[in-house]
């Protein structure tokens, strides 16, 4: 999905206000709560790889900048001609919201500017998330993003940050969320939710419905999010007018976007029964 243009991560990614893609990414396991994030990347493909060796191979759970570059280039991580990843598209939504400041003509972080997810206006939909549960009951997590529109050089958002954006603990579930970065990160999203379904046993779809009810009514900010408790119950919720969602269980793909939208598709046989 990095590849795909239509989502805000890797290639087609939002730009900075200076034009730039600066990428974020997380991934976590929920057997272990190891992880691995990354910040402020350029030129990558793909972030969550990168996300995942550092992981894997280092001894740190969060590399972002120079330091993440380094330990690109010596992981062997394909470095991609400067601008590679920026697209007509994502350039015609950094013009159209630098058109809408008629404010000022910062890179201010004026919240009230900021699209919410779906927007067509300022950018492609959204942040690729991904959570997973096997038949163990291991659960896993992983966002990967571009950010938003317009935002400052250096800018982090919640995806990289476990708690925020992202996290996955075998004793409460995983969570992938979309939106507004800073009220996301500011009201700890995900170890909200999980602590509701953790400590309170309310579902996935439960304790995230009631996480983001609260932090929209709090912040005037829409997110969306994707989780599973440790039952294998699934949560997609969100108070922005779209998000984009899938998930497959058994042979049945089940996806929409809209509110309310659920379409079914028989895809045959899964290769792993369970
Ligand atoms: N579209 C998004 O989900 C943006 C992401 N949450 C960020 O603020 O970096």
């Amino acid at each position: 999905m990095e590849e795909n243009d239509q989502f805000n991560a890797g290639y087609g990614g939002v730009l900075t206000w200076e034009g730039n893609v600066e990428m974020d990414a997380a991934i976590m396991e929920g057997a272990t709560l190891d992880a691995g994030c990354v910040s402020l990347i350029r030129d990558i493909l793909h972030p969550i790889a990168l996300a995942r060796s550092v992981m894997e191979k280092t001894r740190h759970k969060y590399l972002a900048g120079d330091g993440a570059m380094a330990f690109a280039i010596e992981d062997g991580f394909e470095i991609l001609p400067e601008g590679s990843l920026v697209t007509e598209r994502a350039k015609k939504a950094l013009e159209d919201y630098k058109n809408s400041l008629n404010k000022t003509n910062s890179a201010c972080d004026d919240e009230e500017e900021q699209p919410e997810i779906g927007d067509k206006v300022f950018g492609s939909p959204g942040t690729v998330g991904a959570v997973a549960i096997d038949a163990y009951g291991n659960v896993a997590a992983a966002t990967s993003t571009g950010g938003i529109t317009g935002k400052m050089p250096g800018r982090i958002g919640d995806s990289p940050i476990l708690g925020g954006g992202t996290y996955a603990d075998n004793a409460a579930g995983c969570i992938s969320a979309t939106g507004n970065g800073e009220t996301i990160m500011r009201y700890n999203v995900a170890s909200r939710i999980l602590s509701l379904i953790e400590h309170f046993g309310l579902t996935a779809q439960e304790a995230t419905a009631a996480v983001l009810e609260q932090m929209t009514v709090r912040f005037n900010q829409t997110a969306g999010v994707i989780s599973i408790d440790p039952n294998g119950n699934l949560g997609i919720y969100f108070t922005s007018r779209r998000m984009s969602w899938a998930y497959q269980r058994g042979d049945e793909l089940h996806y929409g976007i809209d509110k309310g939208e659920d379409i079914v598709e028989i895809i045959g046989e899964p290769r792993v029964k369970f």
